[in-house]
């Protein structure tokens, strides 16, 4: 891609050398396309603004997703068979995989999967464990 950010979306990080740059803010241009059809964004309170939206959207994705974790449970017969770390390696290779066709960061969907796994097999335990007739 000719745009110089795009380095920064695949699975290694590019080595720069320590930037000793001061610049005068804001710098670059607006490069953000919003469904509305403006560009964004024009202040850091109006990126934080549309952060927040996002993570509420987040929130509520990752709500729906622990339901299916807890589903998931009911068909493990033992503790020790909750965690299946092939499934697990599934997931995540499959966000980094799946990333560039959402023009997501490699980086980001590996570290935020990988998080989600380390997070959801200790939940699955518990809902094991609090299982009572
Ligand atoms: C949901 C499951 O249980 C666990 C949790 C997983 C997940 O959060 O995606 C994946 C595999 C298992 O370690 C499953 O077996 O599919």
């Amino acid at each position: 891609s000719s745009h110089a950010t795009e380095k920064c979306y695949h699975k290694s990080l590019p080595d720069f050398p320590p930037s000793g740059d001061n610049r005068t803010i804001p710098w670059g241009q607006p490069s953000m396309r919003l469904s509305n059809g403006s560009t964004c964004c024009s202040s850091l309170d109006q990126v934080r603004a549309g952060i927040d939206d996002i993570d509420a959207q987040l929130l509520a994705l990752l709500s729906q997703r622990a339901a299916y974790v807890r589903e998931a449970t009911r068909f493990k017969a033992t503790l020790d068979t909750v965690d299946v770390p092939s499934r697990d390696q599934e997931v995540i290779q499959g966000a980094e995989a799946n990333a560039t066709r959402y023009h997501l960061p490699q980086t980001i969907a590996r570290e935020v999967f990988t998080a989600i796994i380390n997070a959801s097999v200790p939940f699955e335990d518990c809902v094991f464990n609090a299982f009572d007739e």
